[in-house]
Order: C-alpha cells, then structure tokens, then sequence
C-alpha cells in the first residue's frame, strides 16, 4: 500500500476517516500481525486487502493494482478472508457442500472439488461423520472450523484473518493458531492477522504492524515493537506477558533481558534461579 487512506461516508454525517496515509509491504510467504486498540481501522485494512473497500492511494496485491474494479474482481481467486464469527456465513445443506461451494464457484472437476473439500476438512480436524452432517448440528467450535474450511478449501495465496480465534477455548484455539503458522511456513501462503492477542504475535509473526487512529505508528519484529513499552502504553495496547515479566524483574534490578516469548521467559527464569542457587551455595 502506498500513501493509502479511507473515509467512510464521504460528505455524510457520519464521515469517519478509518485509514490515513498508509505505507504497507507485506512480503510473500510472511506471516504479519496488525493489532491496535478497537477502532483503530485494522478490519477496514484487512478489507481493503481483499479488494473490498477502496480508497485513495495505491494498493498491490499479488501483483493486482486494486485500482481497476477488474483487478479487485479477480482477486477473490487468490485470497481467502475470514471474518469474525464466520461460522455466520454457513448457508448450504451439508457440511461438505458449504466447503465445496467456492470451489465449485471456480469450476473445477468434482474430483478436485473432492479432494480440496477432504483435504480442508481435514486440516481443520472435522472427522469424516460431520461432512454429511447441516452445518448447524455442530458445536459452535466445529461450526467455525467449518467455516475456516471453506476458505482454505480455495487455496487462497494471501489468508487474511480478523480475530478467526474469538470465542473458541485454548485448544481449539491452539490447533487453529498452528494450523495457521504450518501454511505459512510449509506453504508459503502469506497470512496477515488481526489480533489482540499479544501472546500469539509474539510466538508466531515474522512482523507486526501497529495502527492507532487509522494510522501506522509502530513496525517491525515482534521485539521490536514489544521494547517500545511507553508508546504501546501510550494506545493503549497490553504487552505479552513474558515482556511484562522482563519489565517487573529489571526494575527490581535483576538481570534480566529483554523477552517477548513464553519459552525466553522459562530460560531467563531458569538462568536466574541457577545463579540464586550458586550464590546461596556460596554463602551470599
Ligand atoms: N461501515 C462503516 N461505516 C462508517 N464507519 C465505519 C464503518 N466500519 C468501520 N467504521 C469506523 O472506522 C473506524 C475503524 O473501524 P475498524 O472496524 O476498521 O477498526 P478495528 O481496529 O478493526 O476495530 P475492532 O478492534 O473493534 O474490530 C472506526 O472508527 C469505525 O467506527
């Protein structure tokens, strides 16, 4: 994206510049987090991504210039979007045909739709006996799960994802999150994230952006953006837990590092209780 912004409801009442100047670049095959406080424009982004919403500026995705309505129009083939709460979206007879209707949609054999649709079930862990089953006879987990298949059963390029774990418990959150992170990484299908789960950035993105009133106003690696305490205090956004452990031992003068991830958490804590050890041992 380059020099973008959005106004919704030009020249009404309820006018609302949502994005302003954005400068974007999100590589191929990266796995990006975009967080921010709530109505910080980070859904607005993601639609805009998907050729959904339009606005001044440039915008190139997969190597479509968004401006033309006929470069929008052909990118619903390469990118897969999931809302909040899409399980909302489910509307066919079976489980397997909601999966299979996108594919469908771009005309493929029935074989290839087949073998998507088992595939993408699959990969969101819906056993066989669900696939003939209406959609809303199953758990609200597996509904969303339905709904995940949907739009990976369209071998999206770009995955974009508003919150796509809201509501779920950690499990079914955990498989979803990994699910996510396999088809980055051994697929190199690009995933851009909305989240305010900071404990997710910091584990899993290559980068992340941070947006605040429609602006981009932090970017970089999850370390880097996690060591900028006061700014991201300032928006109002929560550290991931092991950031603000590091905090509260360092001003009680420890010698702790600087830590985003649980697992560099459980090293320093484990470096510091051998040395506490090694000291009592000694004497001191
Ligand atoms: N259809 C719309 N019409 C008018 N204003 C809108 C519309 N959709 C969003 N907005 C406004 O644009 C701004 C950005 O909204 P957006 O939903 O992109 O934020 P967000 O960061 O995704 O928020 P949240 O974390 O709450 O989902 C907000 O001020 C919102 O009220």
């Amino acid at each position: 994206m380059k020099n973008f912004s959005l106004t919704y409801a030009p020249g009404t009442a309820l006018q609302r510049l949502a994005l302003q100047d954005i400068n974007l670049s999100v590589a191929k095959g990266e796995y990006r987090a975009l967080i921010g406080p709530q109505g910080s424009g980070k859904s607005t982004l993601l639609q805009v991504m998907a050729g959904l919403l339009t606005g001044e500026g440039q915008v190139t995705v997969a190597g479509l210039d968004l401006r033309p309505a006929k470069n929008r129009d052909q990118l619903w083939r390469q990118v897969g979007l999931v809302f909040q709460y899409p399980e909302r979206q489910l509307f066919e007879d079976t489980v397997f045909n909601d999966v299979a209707y996108g594919p469908r949609n771009l005309g493929l054999n029935e074989a290839e739709v087949q073998r998507r649709v088992r595939a993408a079930l699959a990969a969101v862990n819906l056993p066989p006996e669900t696939h003939r089953l209406s959609p809303f006879k199953l758990s609200g987990g597996q509904q969303r799960r339905a709904a995940i298949a949907c739009v990976l059963a369209m071998e999206p390029r770009l995955l974009l994802l508003d919150e796509p774990t809201a509501g779920l418990d950690p499990r079914a959150k955990g498989q979803l999150m990994d699910l996510f992170s396999r088809l980055c990484r051994e697929k190199q299908v690009t995933v851009v994230l909305v989240t305010h789960d900071m404990e997710e950035v910091a584990h899993r993105a290559d980068k992340v952006t941070v947006l605040s009133q429609g602006r981009v106003v932090l970017e970089g690696c999850p370390r880097q953006v996690f060591a900028c305490r006061s700014r991201l205090a300032e928006i109002g956004l929560a550290l991931p837990f092991a950031a603000q452990l590091a905090g509260a031992l360092q001003e009680k003068g420890l010698p702790v590092r600087q830590m985003t991830t649980m697992a560099e958490a459980e090293r320093q804590v484990a470096e510091l209780l051998h040395r506490c050890s090694k000291i009592k041992r000694a004497g001191g």
